[in-house]
């Protein structure tokens, strides 16, 4: 079941390394080549991933970026999602996708299948069960996972997430209910679901509160590094359990830039990624 292969990728590493690649990013060496923004993109990654994979328990690819960039830019995309998998490594598409059934039936086909299959995928369900269960049937049968936004790390999550019902409990709360909820006959011998939660390292109050409502649960959690959480917050949450893969991406995938052009820049990111690792396990 594809939660317990990542439950013990993270046992490993419990660093996902965040693919968010922006042209600013390129070193020179890449950014100079003689061909397109997609191939550049590409061979950053494909860089990236050769100097990380030991150090990573798996990998999640923002779209967005990719997107961004139109048709090279989606080549990129399904190049690197394909590069990290055949390299053995588990790969998140960061899609966040939400949409009536009938549309999430194709995000579904899009993501699982085809030239961007993915081994999970991030879903926003906050239009309620109809946004999921198009996606179920590949959890069940194909050994995908998903990803729902639970409790996000932005600022502005409070705004509606942490908004209290008439019974007194926030919207948070009431979908890291459902998560479990969805994923409850979907639980491996990890004791994990294939069905996790997105929760942001940024709310420690917030994350207590999930993991308690959540025993099934795996998390995806952003926030690490250039959004403030640290290593400390991660031993709060593995002290309670070890449920949990932290993305960190412009913290890894920046660290050369100021210091190098050069080919070297994968060896700042390799010391990135480890850093991180070291930080996170220093408190187990
Ligand atoms: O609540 C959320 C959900 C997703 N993200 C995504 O994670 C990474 C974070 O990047 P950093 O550079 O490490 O800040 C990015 O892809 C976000 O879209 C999130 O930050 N918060």
């Amino acid at each position: 079941m594809i939660m317990d292969r990542l439950y013990k990728a993270a046992a490993e590493s419990p660093v996902c390394v965040g693919l968010d690649t922006k042209i600013d990013y390129l070193p020179a060496c890449i950014a100079n080549m003689d061909t397109n923004d997609g191939e550049k993109i590409f061979e950053f990654n494909k860089k990236i991933i050769d100097a990380t994979a030991d150090l990573a328990g798996c990998y999640k690819v923002q779209v967005a970026c990719y997107e961004a960039l139109g048709l090279e830019g989606m080549s990129a995309y399904a190049r690197t999602v394909q590069y990290a998998r055949a390299q053995g490594k588990l790969v998140i598409g960061d899609c966040k996708r939400g949409d009536i059934a009938s549309t999430a039936e194709q995000y579904a086909r899009g993501h699982f299948e085809g030239d961007f299959e993915v081994d999970f995928l991030t879903v926003n369900a906050y239009m309620g069960y109809d946004a999921v269960s198009p996606y179920l049937p590949y959890v069940k049968d194909h050994d995908k996972g998903l990803f729902i936004l639970t409790h996000t790390s932005n600022p502005s999550a409070k705004d509606l997430q942490e908004q209290k019902l008439e019974d007194g409990e926030q919207v948070f709360e009431k979908m890291a209910d459902l998560v479990e909820k969805w994923g409850g006959d979907l639980v491996g011998e990890s004791g994990y679901s294939a069905v996790g939660a997105v929760v942001g390292l940024t709310y420690p109050e917030a994350f207590a509160d999930i993991q308690a409502r959540c025993p099934h649960t795996f998390f995806l959690v952003p926030g690490y590094g250039a959004q403030g959480g640290t290593g400390k917050d991660i031993a709060d949450i593995f002290k309670r359990s070890r449920c949990a893969v932290i993305n960190s991406s412009r913290g890894i995938i920046c660290a050369h830039r100021g210091k190098t052009e050069g080919p070297d820049f994968v060896d700042y990111i390799r010391d990135a990624a480890a850093a991180m690792k070291e930080d996170i396990l220093q408190w187990l």
